[in-house]
């Protein structure tokens, strides 16, 4: 039996599935939350017969594409894409977000930036007053990561090499993840620009400015929030 949290992750994902037409290409994100919504269009391609095709933001999304039917395209083929659809792990009343649980924030900032319209769907444990809680994701080279982690550590947090079986997380892009519990990020934007300046770091998990409509899923049901 589905908990209520996983059953709000299926109502937002499947929604978010009606918000693609035939013949888009889609940017797929990565996540619990995204599971659903590759299901739900694989669906929408057996049941109405709809074409699509989608660029997935992690190998594992990639496979739960192919297990659901879903075609897959690259960037080779498709420069732009019509929408992409992701889960969060913070939304602010500004739909500013911090992404990267799932350590997918690199490419999952690809394919944002690669569509006309970003869809964020969460349930309503993910929307915050002000981001930083959740300690940010930030993908860095492995080479000098320590350097790397001390430079951030100057903006006032102590970063967290991630961990995986008492190893390094190693990201799809064969790099690093240091989560940073900043606790209350002020200002989003400027903290990005912080970060990204120093040398090491490929991509934080704060996703500024991009996303178009989130899709909030809660016990009262599924509520749309356009920007
Ligand atoms: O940013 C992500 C992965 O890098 C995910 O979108 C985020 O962690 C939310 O995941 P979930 O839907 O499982 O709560």
């Amino acid at each position: 039996m589905m908990n209520t949290q996983e059953q709000l992750k299926k109502a937002v994902g499947e929604k978010a599935a009606t918000f693609v037409k035939d013949g888009m290409k889609v940017g797929l994100g990565s996540g619990s939350t995204v599971y659903w919504l590759v299901r739900a269009l694989g669906e929408r391609i057996e049941q109405e017969g709809i074409q699509i095709e989608g660029i997935p933001s992690s190998i594992q999304t990639g496979a739960w594409a192919k297990e659901f039917g879903v075609p897959l395209t690259n960037f080779a083929e498709t420069k732009e894409l019509d929408v992409t659809i992701d889960g969060s792990d913070e939304v602010d009343p500004d739909f500013q977000l911090i992404k990267g649980g799932g350590a997918a924030l690199f490419r999952e900032k690809i394919i944002a930036q690669a569509a006309e319209k970003l869809i964020i769907i969460v349930d309503e444990s993910k929307m915050v007053d002000h981001l930083g809680a959740y300690a940010l994701p930030v993908e860095i080279l492995p080479f000098a990561w320590e350097r790397t982690a001390h430079e951030i550590e100057k903006l006032d947090c102590v970063p967290v090499l991630r961990l995986k079986d008492g190893e390094p997380l190693v990201t799809d892009n064969g790099n690093y993840i240091v989560d940073c519990p900043f606790e209350r990020i002020e200002d989003p934007a400027d903290l990005d620009r912080k970060i990204q300046a120093i040398a090491g770091v490929v991509e934080t998990g704060l996703f500024i400015d991009m996303a178009d409509t989130v899709i909030i899923g809660s016990s009262e049901g599924v509520t749309i929030k356009d920007k």
